[in-house]
């Protein structure tokens, strides 16, 4: 265990009768920091989130809080509050009986939960709104209610469940904005599940990656972004074009071999553990790059050949889809090219993401989206 870590999971496993949900998880968590756990529909992040908790108990694993084990410590001795994404208001109560909530139960003297809800009211911009009922205040108010009342009994952990998934997408990005200033100013911990990159992104110090129930990557969002550990995570962080291609390894370097659709290239392998033979690579739109073919292009990095398809205006830049080889790929201009030409796709060393083609899936040869359905092949 590291000198400073406030919370720790060490080998957590768990799973609902026959489901195995979460496996290994292991995870440390500074005081005060502000960590992301980010996936896709059903990979475990709520049920983490829930053994943080104490609400769902581990089959194997422990969880350490100041290095003392709680894992069979009930939610309420844990100094943990949960913040869910259905806010979970009491509906007749209003707005300072729900932020009161937690003290009453705690049996905290009336005055000094008035004082406590007041405090928290002023701190979320709720002041004035103190009488009104759940059903009289905005989406965006009420989630701040919900989260004046996980904030209201002073926890050492805040743990949030999609708390801004109702919201829509303006006060999203507001209420984005005030709850990592709040949890900054007062120190408090968090863990935050999302299934929104972007959010992940700009909200959290560091983002875990979960992929069926595993951790798959995690590192500070720069980290993750450009440095993807694996196929999953690059796909999983918008890097979903992929070519096949072949090379081998040349000391530090990774050697393309020149195909029917792309030129030869060095690439560093930056620590990547690719062996020889077929490579997926990755990129994003944004990171590639489109010149009339045989137009001069930037050194380094890699070059496609291929055939403009469609192209669309999603704004800021022209999307193209675009036909390299059997595959098609999107990549972004700043200029429209039209359907029908031939063009260079330049993508930079370190916007291109390579990964040895996994065996126990073989993929199939790569069909482009616009052949006849029910093809047979010959
Ligand atoms: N109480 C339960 N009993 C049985 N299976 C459950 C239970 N709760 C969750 N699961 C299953 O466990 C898996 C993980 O669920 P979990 O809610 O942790 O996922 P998630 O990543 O938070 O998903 P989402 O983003 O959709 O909320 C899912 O397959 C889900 O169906």
């Amino acid at each position: 265990m590291q000198q400073n870590t406030f919370l720790e999971l060490d080998g957590i496993a768990c799973r609902y009768g026959a489901t195995q949900v979460l496996n290994d998880i292991d995870l440390a968590i500074d005081k005060g920091e502000f960590v992301a756990l980010l996936g896709s529909s059903g990979c475990g992040k709520t049920t983490l989130l829930r053994v943080l908790a104490g609400f769902v108990a581990p089959t194997a694993g422990r969880v350490q809080l100041r290095q003392k084990d709680v894992t069979s410590l009930p939610p309420d001795r844990r100094g943990v509050s949960l913040v869910f994404q259905s806010y979970a208001l009491w509906p007749h109560m209003t707005v300072a009986q729900n932020i009161g909530y937690g003290l009453r139960l705690r049996r905290v003297a009336k005055a000094e939960i008035a004082r406590r809800v007041g405090e928290v009211q002023s701190m979320l911009g709720l002041d004035g709104l103190g009488e009104r009922k759940p059903a009289a205040l905005s989406g965006g108010q009420r989630q701040r209610v919900a989260l004046g009342r996980a904030l209201a009994v002073d926890p050492e952990i805040l743990l949030l469940d999609e708390p801004l998934s109702n919201l829509d997408a303006r006060i999203r990005l507001s209420v984005r904005h005030e709850l990592r200033a709040l949890q900054r100013r007062l120190g408090i911990t968090a863990v935050h599940v999302t299934h929104d990159r972007e959010e992940a992104m700009v909200m959290a110090d560091r983002i875990v990656i979960l992929d069926a129930g595993r951790i798959a990557q995690q590192g500070t969002p720069e980290e993750v972004y450009n440095r993807p550990a694996s196929a999953f995570v690059a796909a999983f962080m918008g890097a979903e074009n992929i070519l096949q291609l072949t090379g081998s390894p040349e000391g530090d370097r990774f050697a393309i071999a020149a195909g029917p659709a792309n030129a030869g290239a060095h690439v560093p392998l930056a620590g990547r553990p690719l062996g020889s033979g077929p490579v997926d690579a990755r990129f994003r739109p944004e990171a590639a790059r489109i010149a009339a073919a045989g137009s001069a292009l930037p050194e380094g990095g890699a070059v496609f050949h291929g055939t403009v398809l469609a192209a669309s205006y999603p704004g800021g830049v022209w999307r193209h889809t675009i036909r390299i080889g059997e595959a098609e790929i999107m990549a972004d201009a700043a200029q429209a090219f039209a359907p029908g030409d031939r063009v260079d796709v330049h993508v930079p060393a370190e916007a291109l993401f390579l990964f040895d083609r996994p065996q126990t899936h073989p993929p199939v040869a790569p069909v482009s989206r616009t052949a006849t359905a029910g093809k047979v092949p010959a």
